[in-house]
């Protein structure tokens, strides 16, 4: 018998294989007002935020019912991508779970093992690359794993992060180009004059995850694969929305919006309502907000950018339109198809930045935020469950680098 190796050299490809089922993996939300505080222990379990900012977006979800959107669009987005691959003759089951709310991944994952499958392809509803989008998928796989006894008997590798392929970007250059006309119409029907500003807005996270998202030997933008990952498809959209109608003057910038946590603990910034505050300062009259960020019309789009920052603009007295997510848009279903096509039948691997395409398997300690190293699976690390099956060795932590907090914060598994 062999010892694994600790830090086994796997490519950044992983070759085509015979999976038996996909499955798409979410963050779930609740589905009535009696979900609302159960979701939101299982969101935040551990990871220090302060009561104060779980009352706050209790009333989020409470304002909708205790409903988020985000199950039905998931399911929507389940029966648009089944509907696709079985088009293209591609018979692999594809299932759904989430990370927070049922369907739960670990129930899935179990019923999967007890119908036969043997090995899955994850695909989950995160384009870029950070603790809270990629590698915290990775972790919760490999807990389930663990809790469920399935370690060495169910394995489970995991589509690429999809930030700048083709069939992500598409829905969000038509959803500039189209969204530049109406703003541009909003301004003259008011008779009005002034600069258009394009706010991209994502999820901010700590800055500490900012820095350790993306493999460690790599070198990022602003020190930041997450970062770099939103800038890139900034420039690639505004390129190819603006290009052809003489717009390629237009200002845009990268905000944030939902942070959390303490508001000692820096998190990248500006936040997208403080963005919009200079704008009228600056010449600006009309505003697009683009949600850049996020896959969906979940609760971060509906309530911080329709509801919160379009009041800003409001207040602001700047006219401003806020662009579609990917959702079902065919451009957006056809390319997770291709991206599971990739990985069952081979083929191409599109990207559209020159930081792409990313990585099958991950790097070791990519986006890790933790000391201490916690199991995952798909990925390189000493800790990936389906290189050491008895799970993370004593030694495996990931060797401190820049983003590792101090041994004794917060676990956030
Ligand atoms: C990068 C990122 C994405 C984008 C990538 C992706 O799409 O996956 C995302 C998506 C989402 N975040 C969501 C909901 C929440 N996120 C929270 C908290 C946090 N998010 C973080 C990051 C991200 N989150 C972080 C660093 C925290 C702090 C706590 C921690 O370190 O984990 C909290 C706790 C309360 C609060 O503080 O807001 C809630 C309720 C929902 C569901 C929405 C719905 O119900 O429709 C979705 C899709
Ligand atoms: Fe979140």
């Amino acid at each position: 018998m062999t010892t694994p190796a600790l830090e086994t050299e796997h490519a950044p490809e992983q070759p085509p294989a015979a999976y038996d089922a996909v499955v798409l993996a979410s963050f779930g939300g609740p589905e009535g007002q009696d979900d609302v505080i159960p979701f939101l222990r299982n969101v935040t379990r551990g990871r220090g935020i302060p009561d104060e900012r779980l009352e706050e977006v209790s009333h989020h979800y409470r304002h909708f019912g205790g409903v988020s959107p985000i199950n039905a669009l998931n399911r929507d987005l389940h029966a648009a991508l089944s509907a696709e691959l079985t088009a293209r003759g591609i018979e692999t089951p594809l299932l759904w779970g989430n990370r927070n709310w049922a369907p739960y991944i670990g129930d899935v994952l179990e019923q999967a093992h007890a119908d036969g499958h043997r090995r899955v392809l994850a695909i989950t509803t995160s384009a870029y690359s950070s603790y809270s989008s990629c590698r915290q998928y990775r972790e919760d796989f490999g807990k389930a794993l663990l809790e469920r006894d399935l370690v060495g008997k169910l394995r489970i590798d995991k589509v690429r992060q999809y930030f700048d392929h083709p069939g992500f970007l598409a829905p969000f250059v038509e959803g500039v180009a189209v969204g530049l006309g109406q703003v541009r119409a909003k301004l003259a029907e008011a008779g009005r004059e002034g600069r258009i500003h394009v706010l991209f807005c994502t999820h901010s996270i700590p800055d500490t995850d900012a820095a350790a998202s993306g493999p460690r030997d790599r070198e990022f933008e602003q020190g930041s694969a997450y970062v770099a990952q939103h800038l890139a498809n900034a420039r690639v959209i505004m390129e190819r929305a603006t290009g052809s109608d003489g717009g390629g003057d237009i200002d845009w910038s990268l905000v944030y919006q939902s942070r959390s946590g303490p508001p000692q603990v820096p998190w990248l910034a500006p936040d997208v309502n403080d963005a919009l505050a200079e704008l009228p300062g600056r010449g600006v009259a009309g505003v697009l907000l683009v949600p850049l960020g996020f896959v969906s019309d979940h609760m971060e789009v509906v309530w911080d950018l329709d509801t919160e920052a379009l009041q800003t603009c409001a207040d602001l007295g700047l006219a401003a339109v806020r662009t579609p997510t990917p959702g079902t848009h065919a451009a957006f279903i056809t390319g997770l198809a291709d991206l599971i096509a990739e990985r069952v039948e081979g083929g191409p691997r599109p990207a559209e930045t020159a930081l792409g395409p990313w990585y099958d398997v991950c790097r070791p300690g990519c986006c890790a935020n933790q000391r201490r190293a916690v199991p995952t699976v798909a990925g390189s690390d000493a800790c990936d469950l389906s290189v050491n099956p008895a799970g993370p060795p004593a030694d495996a932590a990931p060797s401190p680098g820049p983003g590792v907090p101090p041994a004794g914060a917060p676990d956030r598994g």
